[in-house]
């Protein structure tokens, strides 16, 4: 079995847990009440390279990577260092991450908040508006093209945005068929842990102009973003190099400067 299947099986048996005590009907009523999710597209439209920002405890190709105490103040950190979009790993066995997390950070920041998670029911989509998401994370790799569409349009229709994540043009295909406007391309191949770094390169050309496209994996300062930018990103996400950088506020702050020069492609677009 590869690691992506290993992971979406576990969280499959979490989901069903979790359902067996809170029943769909909770959790969209939850849904209903929750504060309306923050426009991330147009946060992520913005001019310059915008910087995703990650909360990211462990991660399966790494382990450990920071004990982080307190998501909100490190997310506050990252919003003060003008991170657009704050993203936080909420899947329990592999990334140490939690819902409980994305709520503090939510009750912190007043930046969009992505759920990054490995969502492939409608349960999760719902569970993900009433903690305050903003938007949600689709792993192509991870699902059927009739489910890709069917949550695609689910987390639109609670008015939140999909990140459509790919790693191959097959998958970016898949993306655009299923009508992804924000389109990230991942540098790690999820189903080896590999890391691809040229994949950005690669398939962000062929991506239409008015597609946002989102850089991630791999980005530990500037020079990576400037990297990315020049290869048509307009926003890249990052988790290790500021959940280990000694000033998380600074860290994010030099990739926004980065992203923003006059130099740098999409800067002024
Ligand atoms: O820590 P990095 O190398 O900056 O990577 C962040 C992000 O890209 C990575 O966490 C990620 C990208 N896609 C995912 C899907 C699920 C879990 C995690 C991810």
């Amino acid at each position: 079995m590869n690691v992506l299947m290993d992971i979406v099986a576990g969280v499959r048996e979490d989901v069903a847990a979790r359902q067996a005590v809170t029943p769909l009907a909770e959790v969209q009523a939850a849904a209903r009440d929750a504060r309306p999710a923050l426009d991330a597209l147009a946060a992520l439209r913005a001019p310059g390279v915008g910087v995703i920002a990650e909360v990211k405890r462990t991660s399966p190709s790494k382990g450990a990577l920071a004990p982080i105490d307190d998501p909100a103040s490190l997310a506050a950190r990252y919003a003060a260092g003008g991170a657009r979009v704050i993203s936080v790993l909420t899947e329990r066995r592999r990334f140490h991450g939690s819902q409980a997390d994305l709520a503090a950070v939510r009750a912190a920041v007043d930046v969009p908040v992505l759920c990054k998670d490995f969502v492939v029911s409608s349960y999760q989509v719902h569970e993900a508006r009433a903690i305050g998401a903003d938007v949600v994370l689709l792993i192509v790799g991870a699902l059927e093209q009739n489910a890709l569409v069917g949550l695609r349009e689910r987390i639109e229709s609670l008015g939140m945005t999909a990140l459509v994540e790919v790693h191959t043009e097959a998958e970016a295909s898949r993306a655009l068929e299923a009508g992804a406007s924000v389109i990230g391309v991942n540098a790690r191949d999820l189903t080896t842990l590999e890391m691809h770094h040229e994949t950005f390169e690669r398939i962000a050309p062929g991506l239409p102009t008015e597609v946002v496209k989102v850089a991630a994996s791999g980005v530990r300062g500037p020079r990576d973003l400037i990297k990315y930018a020049g290869a048509g990103a307009d926003a890249v996400l990052v988790g290790e190099g500021l959940v280990t950088a000694p000033d998380a506020r600074q860290a994010v702050a030099d990739l926004v400067t980065a992203g923003s020069h006059p130099a740098t492609p999409r800067a002024t677009r």
